[in-house]
């Protein structure tokens, strides 16, 4: 069935030759066809252009958005959002002064979350998670990247892949899947990481591979969780699998993760809170996407991805929200820009570019999914009528969003 959208006030992030992902300069361009129509049948982006030289299109259905904008729905590239219960104590353990680390040191934070997770079953995992899931697609995400980690045994990591499977399964939006298993080292590994890795390796891995249930491969590569030898070795065994990387890197210490995630050819490498001119450096010229999580720094009050000098530096970047039970326990993308733009000096433009083309690049989505291109997925973002598109990030706090379409499904 074919539906027509007219007098569009301004459709945004239009492309006629789709690009993988815009980097340095280009990320302040945002290309826009003001009182625009876009066509699409069934779940495919079949049409756009100006109203003036719209054609019969013999569309079961007209819409009119008079005042109203469209843009591609937000890719979320970086999420936890499979856990269970939540971290609210340690919300105000940290209130009172205590840091992230501290509060790890003592047994909570991702040990914290896997104890909880291990004692819910399969069935609550994923009521729990569904209502996390319809809650972002409200918000506008249209695909998402959902990770394991909060598991850390090989039955609890098997129940959180196979909960993403099925909500996979059951929603609209596009899935992709990443294991986790090296998120952090359980107690009972304590004192032996290598034979956790063993585990990892020797006892999940081909499981995963088997059941098809990750895309992609990740490790926390960080000081007290794990090194960037350790890192290198999941990396490998992941590669066997096809899984491919995109890892956790410089969240509080820069300690050459983001060397090990370009050596291995990962899609992405994210957080970035502490960046060295080497990390910079080194991710010149790659095909590895940095990605930026603000909502996380925002939450833990530590610095911010330093955006400015990155896109300077001709890099490109991606936006997430890294929604999770710990760090961020949001998944609000309409936020996550306007936090971009606010604390890390991202224009309108940048934000939303690194929230749409890029982030579709970080999950391996480009071909379908982060702009309004024909031949891609039918999925964005009717506005409530605001001025500009600026107003998205400017509202922060807020969102603009009047209706979300999903594979041409109104959510
Ligand atoms: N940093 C590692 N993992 C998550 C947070 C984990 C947690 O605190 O539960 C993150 O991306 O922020
Ligand atoms: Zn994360």
């Amino acid at each position: 069935m074919k539906t027509l959208f007219i007098n569009i006030k301004e459709l945004i992030q239009v492309e006629n030759k789709p690009k993988a992902f815009v980097s340095g300069k280009e990320m302040s361009t945002l290309p826009t066809l003001k009182n625009a129509y876009l066509l699409i049948e069934n779940s495919i982006i079949k049409d756009f252009g100006e109203m003036q030289f719209l054609k019969e299109f013999n569309a079961a259905k007209t819409v009119d958005v008079k005042g109203k904008m469209i843009l591609p729905t937000w890719c979320d590239s970086h999420t936890h959002i499979v856990f269970s219960g939540n971290r609210e104590q340690e919300f105000v353990d940290r209130i009172k002064g205590l840091s992230y680390e501290e509060i790890a040191a003592k047994g909570g934070g991702i040990l914290n979350s896997a104890k909880q997770l291990q004692n819910t079953s399969e069935e609550d995992l994923y009521k729990q998670s569904a209502k996390r899931l319809e809650e972002v697609m409200k918000l506008g995400t249209g695909a998402i990247e959902i990770k394991s980690g909060y598991g850390l045994t090989k039955e609890a990591e098997l129940k959180m892949l196979r909960v993403i499977k099925k909500l996979d399964a059951n929603y609209p939006i596009t899935i992709k899947a990443t294991f986790l298993g090296a998120h952090a080292l359980p107690r009972t590994f304590k004192t032996n990481k290598s034979a956790y890795l063993d585990m990892v390796i020797n006892e999940i891995l081909p499981i995963i591979a088997k059941e098809n249930l990750a895309d992609f491969i990740d490790v926390f590569c960080e000081t007290n969780y794990f090194s960037v030898d350790d890192t290198e070795r999941i990396l490998k065994a992941g590669s066997k699998y096809g899984l491919i990387p995109k890892i956790h890197v410089n969240q509080f210490t820069a300690i050459g993760g983001v060397q090990a995630g370009i050596k291995y050819n990962a899609l992405s490498v994210d957080h970035l809170e502490a960046m060295r001119p080497q990390d910079i450096e080194a991710l010149k010229n790659t095909k590895t996407m940095p990605v930026a999580l603000p909502s996380c720094s925002y939450f833990l009050g530590i610095p911010y991805t330093p955006a400015r000098k990155m896109i300077d530096a001709g890099l490109p970047l991606a936006l997430a929200s890294d929604y999770n039970p710990g760090s961020t326990p949001s998944g609000n993308m309409n936020f996550v820009i306007s936090t971009a733009c606010i604390k890390m000096k991202m224009t309108p433009e940048e934000a939303i570019n690194a929230a749409t083309i890029n982030a579709a690049y970080a999950m391996g989505l480009n071909k379908t999914h982060g702009s309004i291109s024909i031949g891609k997925k039918a999925n964005f973002i009717i506005t409530k009528e605001i001025p500009s598109y600026g107003f998205i990030p400017y509202s922060f706090g807020n969102h603009q969003i009047e209706k979300v379409f999903i594979e041409g499904l109104e959510i």
